[in-house]
């Protein structure tokens, strides 16, 4: 174990840790004081703060997960799947992965995605659907088709559904008229970004055998240090990094060469969805390796936060160390600090509804899908007003969209593929950024919506958006429901898509007909290195 640290460099932030220390943030946070934010945030602080000890209050949890994975190892169920979006999937994803344990994260709705997760073997597999709400209808839809698998194989399903939810919620009420095996119902006052620490991240992790009780020791061994009001405090030094930089907005986070796997897609949503809104906030931009363009670029509008020992560029830089456990610990308080400084909420998420209810009223109207403007080899391809005048190939239109980046611009892809099947579609993330020279996002849909969506929509806007959608050649449908996973996805697209439109921002659309043949012509298009020379995910 080792207790989180942050190390700065290329930058000043002595005046802002001693207004912090003076004005006594992370004893204040630590003691759950809801005025920190403002008297608009209050009512929403009051009830979102518990995070801040759960390496306390999440201890009795460990010997009813224990029991259960006792009792499903001894009828040989040892393969997990987690249905879950966002904060209900996230955490479990980096905890497993660092832990080297196998854990089926299934946070899509593409046919591709959700029909290799049902042809696993379903004798051995216990389904954990995870949703604080109860209402994400993503986690439903994976329920549902999960749930007639089972049946359809003449296993008895509700035997094989573990509930995680908050008291309450629908799924709670689904999960004791159904019988199904167990419900861990969560602290209701943990928004979901935070609950790692909650039953959100242990259950999953403990059910797939990763060590929890571990986890728990490795933020109780860093909270003291993370709540007191010293310079020292490393939460109030990435803070000070992340939101105290003069002009700089976007955030490059990388875990490279640590032994923490896929930290910066969970820290992505942590501070995407924490402080991207009221036209503000820092885009945070996860990259795979030392080697992406944007760690090496000195643009006066990014810092760096890094799981690394040593600085890429001359910009601001925040070097952070320490065990999973901790880092996780720290980096919400990170962002509650951050949260602070920029004079916002950080725990709604008031843009992210949008989206799902544009695709709602898409499910419900199911409209003709709107005619491709042209088609150039696999891709259909459509856009925003204006985007695509006097463009007739797939190259034109890119170049089009991103001649619309400003110089404080990024560019955010959006696929809504399979993230297997399509991986090698990744290496373009690098492609673009050198080509533009600007931070590029690149998020697997609908998963992003849950994440950086609500930066997109909320913070600054600055944004210019590719979208990439496909045919595929199954679909899967969802027991009594009037839509398929496939009709969703493409809801979910196009209602995003709408709502991007609907704030002024560009929107290419790039439907590939042959999903192979489309991802293989984008990457000889944009001259995309071979993903594994690169590293620059
Ligand atoms: O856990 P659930 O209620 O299903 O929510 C899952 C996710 O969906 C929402 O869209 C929120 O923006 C996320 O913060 C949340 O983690």
């Amino acid at each position: 174990m080792s207790a989180p640290t942050v190390t700065a460099v290329n930058g000043d932030w002595a005046e802002t840790i001693e207004r912090l220390v003076a004005e006594k943030i992370a004893s204040r946070i630590a003691a759950k004081d809801a005025t920190v934010w403002g008297p608009e945030a209050e009512s929403e602080s009051a009830i979102r703060l518990n995070w801040v000890d759960l390496h306390e209050t999440s201890r009795p949890l460990l010997a009813e997960i224990e029991a259960l994975l006792a009792d499903l190892r001894a009828e040989g169920l040892d393969r997990i799947v987690l249905a879950g979006m966002g904060g209900s999937s996230l955490a479990p994803e980096v905890i497993t992965k660092t832990a080297g344990v196998e854990l089926v994260v299934l946070d899509s709705t593409n046919p591709s995605v959700i029909a290799r997760a049902l042809a696993g073997d379903l004798q051995r597999t216990v389904i954990v659907v995870s949703s604080k709400s109860g209402g994400t209808v993503e986690t439903d839809s994976q329920r549902r088709v999960f749930v007639k698998a089972f049946a359809d194989a003449g296993i008895d399903a509700a035997s094989r559904v573990v509930v995680v939810t908050d008291p309450g919620s629908p799924f709670e009420k689904l999960a004791a008229d159904e019988g199904y095996r167990k419900t861990f119902l969560a602290d209701p006052n943990v928004g979901g970004r935070y609950s790692a620490l909650t039953a959100f991240g242990l259950v999953p992790s403990g059910l797939a055998g990763a060590d929890i009780a571990e986890l728990l020791d490795q933020a109780a061994e860093a909270a003291p240090v993370l709540q007191a009001d010293s310079a020292d405090n490393p939460a109030l030094l990435l803070g000070a990094v992340l939101a105290g930089s003069p002009g700089r907005d976007k955030a490059i986070i990388t875990a490279d060469g640590t032994d923490i796997v896929g930290f910066p897609d969970w820290a992505e949503q942590l501070i995407a969805e924490s402080t991207g809104k009221n036209g503000t906030g820092v885009l945070p931009v996860a990259v795979k390796g030392l080697h992406a363009p944007e760690l090496h670029s000195n643009a006066p509008d990014i810092t760096n936060a890094l799981l690394a020992d040593k600085a890429t560029s001359d910009v601001p830089t925040a070097l952070t160390s320490g065990s999973l456990g901790g880092q996780m610990l720290l980096w919400e308080t990170a962002t509650a600090v951050a949260g602070y400084l920029l004079g916002i909420n950080p725990f709604d998420q008031p843009d992210v509804e949008s989206a799902k209810k544009a695709a709602r009223g898409l499910l419900d109207a199911q409209p003709e899908p709107e005619a491709a403007a042209f088609t150039d080899g696999a891709v259909e391809v459509r856009a925003t007003e204006g985007l695509l005048d006097g463009v007739d190939t797939v190259k034109g239109a890119l170049d089009s969209l991103l001649s619309k980046l400003g110089e404080d611009g990024y560019l955010a892809v959006m696929a809504y593929l399979d993230s297997e099947r399509d991986e090698n579609l990744i290496s373009i993330r690098p492609a673009l950024s050198s080509r533009t020279g600007r931070p590029v996002t690149f998020g697997w849909g609908p998963r992003f919506l849950h994440s950086t969506g609500q930066y997109h929509k909320g913070g600054h806007p600055q944004g210019v958006f590719l979208q990439i959608t496909s045919s595929e050649s199954t679909d899967v449908e969802i027991p009594d429901r009037p839509f398929s996973f496939g009709t969703l996805i493409s809801a979910q697209a196009a209602g995003d898509a709408g709502v991007l439109a609907d704030r002024g921002r560009p929107v290419l659309r790039l439907h590939l007909t042959d999903p192979a043949a489309g991802v293989e012509q984008l990457i000889s298009l944009l001259d995309a290195p071979d993903k594994s020379e690169d590293g620059g995910a």
